[in-house]
């Protein structure tokens, strides 16, 4: 088992192989109140990597996620997305984004809400409702086209959510706490659905916070961990357990140590 844990601001490699997608080099984001959110974080991210976030509560997950989105500037150190700056890469529908909250408008349909972000370009309708039909199709929801938000279970609502986002055929999606609000069942069934959605398209990378150390280390090829705030990359957790997972994995002895291993690092 390969784990990299090593102090804190230090240089994370990217694995061999793919391009990095995400350059995060010395990163620091100071809001105006004065706090320090994020100081000094360096992270390397490879395309088609499944990285999970995990931290004590404001140790800066989602302020890294913002500005990985263009939400706000680092106000220290350069921040690139396949060498574009993060503005760029949203401009160019490069990146989408999954909330624990679906948000999705309550007085359209499932389609409509699903193909909000193509319309919002102005694309043919045939070929959105087309998309709307592949992405639905990928979250098992085809059927349900027509149908009202208010109609839907909560695991359903997110299961829109997730079309779409996927229907810009992102490069990199980043998903806040999706299945926080999910009870467990739902939760991991949403887990193993979430995986054959990537295991699809291999070159679509997935950044996603979590909470859940057993989450974390089910879904992700690496966890990042972080420290309280400041928040710093502490380290990362290798998971070298290959794809196709499912329930078995979730019994394994492997399973069990790599949880008590990122659990350990939360705690250092
Ligand atoms: N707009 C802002 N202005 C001032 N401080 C902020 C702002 N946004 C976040 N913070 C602070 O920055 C720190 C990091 O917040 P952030 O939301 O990134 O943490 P987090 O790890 O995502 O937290 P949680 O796990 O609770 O969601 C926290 O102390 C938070 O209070």
């Amino acid at each position: 088992m390969n784990i990299k844990l090593t102090e804190a601001a230090l240089q994370v490699e990217p694995a061999a192989g793919n391009p990095t997608l995400v350059r995060m080099d010395h990163i620091s984001k100071i809001y105006p109140n004065g706090t320090v959110a994020l100081k000094d974080v360096q992270l390397d991210i490879r395309e088609g990597e499944f990285l999970c976030f995990v931290g004590p509560s404001g140790c800066g997950k989602s302020t890294i996620f913002k500005l990985i989105a263009g939400l706000g500037e680092p106000t220290d150190g350069e921040l690139a997305i396949l060498g574009m700056t993060p503005k760029e890469a949203r401009k160019q529908s490069e990146i989408a984004f999954v909330f624990q909250d679906s948000t999705l408008l309550p007085w359209c349909s499932v389609q409509d809400n699903v193909t909000l972000p193509l319309d919002l370009r102005g694309g043919p309708k045939a070929v959105q409702k087309q998309e709307a039909e592949r992405v639905l199709e990928l979250v098992g929801l085809k059927d349900y086209m027509k149908v009202l938000p208010r109609q839907l279970s909560g695991g359903m609502k997110m299961r829109v959510s997730i079309a779409r986002a996927l229907v810009s055929r992102p490069k990199l999606l980043l998903m806040d706490e999706p299945f926080g609000a999910l009870d467990e069942i739902t939760r991991q069934t949403l887990q193993d659905e979430l995986l054959n959605i990537w295991q699809q398209d291999s070159k679509m990378t997935v950044l996603f916070v979590t909470h859940n150390v057993f989450e974390a280390v089910f879904l992700s090829t690496r966890v990042v961990v972080m420290t309280p705030r400041p928040g710093k990359v502490s380290g990362t957790i290798d998971i070298p357990i290959p794809f196709p997972r499912d329930e078995r994995f979730r019994t394994t002895a492997e399973f069990s140590e790599l949880v008590r291993t990122v659990s350990g690092a939360l705690k250092h």
